[in-house]
């Protein structure tokens, strides 16, 4: 998917993506990481994602990236939790807006996540993948996936996935297999299946989907 698929997506409100309600998963597992309050947790491809909230809530600071930037402006106007805007010195196309909630800092930054690197972010202690690595089609999953593990500097994560018969349907969201996974994060990660729960395709209801919540942790 190219940038201005994306943006079309957004300026359209073609965003079915987007949860009115906290990820059940998110709820259930997040807790698996072990991670101290404070920590700050690294959500790649954000969109204007409630989970950002919950994980501010419990006590986790948050560090989002993001393509299109009327998302983040979204996400802290409906929020109702104000910002600034610092834009990088050398590149005019990455910015980074900051609010706070809960005394935790929000920090989504307006980025091809290519374009960043883990000088920019600053640490992280965690990541949180929902509808991420599925957004991205299979030739830039690789990529992606160790972008995730250099930015993060190899933290853990849950991940969340989708699996379905992908002859049937094009996507994104795009189907992933447990041999995908292993491919993705085995040489980084130990790979934990903690659920595999059906699920629905908001575009394709008619389809039977497996939603697969995964646990990578350090060797
Ligand atoms: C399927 S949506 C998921 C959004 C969010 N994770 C959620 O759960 O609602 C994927 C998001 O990734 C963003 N995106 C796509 N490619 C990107 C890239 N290369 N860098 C940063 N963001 C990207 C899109 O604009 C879109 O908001």
């Amino acid at each position: 998917m190219n940038p201005e698929f994306w943006r079309t997506r957004w300026q359209e409100k073609r965003i079915g993506f987007n949860q009115s309600e906290v990820n059940p998963s998110l709820i259930k597992y997040f807790s698996d990481l072990e991670l101290p309050t404070g920590s700050r947790v690294l959500v790649p491809l954000c969109g204007k994602s409630i989970d950002m909230v919950w994980l501010a809530a419990q006590g986790y600071g948050v560090v989002g990236i993001e393509l299109v930037e009327s998302a983040i402006r979204e996400f802290f106007v409906e929020q109702a939790i104000a910002y600034t805007i610092t834009e990088h010195s050398k590149n005019a196309n990455i910015k980074c807006y900051q609010g706070q909630l809960l005394e935790q800092t929000i920090e989504l930054w307006v980025a091809d996540i290519f374009t960043l690197d883990s000088n920019n972010i600053g640490h992280i202690d965690a990541g949180y993948d929902r509808a991420a690595l599925i957004a991205m089609p299979t030739e830039l999953r690789p990529q992606y996936s160790q972008q995730v593990i250099d930015l993060s500097q190899n933290a853990p994560q849950l991940l969340l996935t989708l699996y379905y018969d992908q002859n049937e349907w094009a996507g994104p969201p795009f189907s992933i297999s447990h041999e995908q996974i292993q491919q993705y994060y085995s040489a980084r990660y130990n790979i934990h299946k903690l659920e595999g729960e059906p699920s629905v395709l908001n575009a394709a209801p008619e389809m039977t989907v497996t939603e697969h919540v995964w646990l990578l942790n350090k060797p």
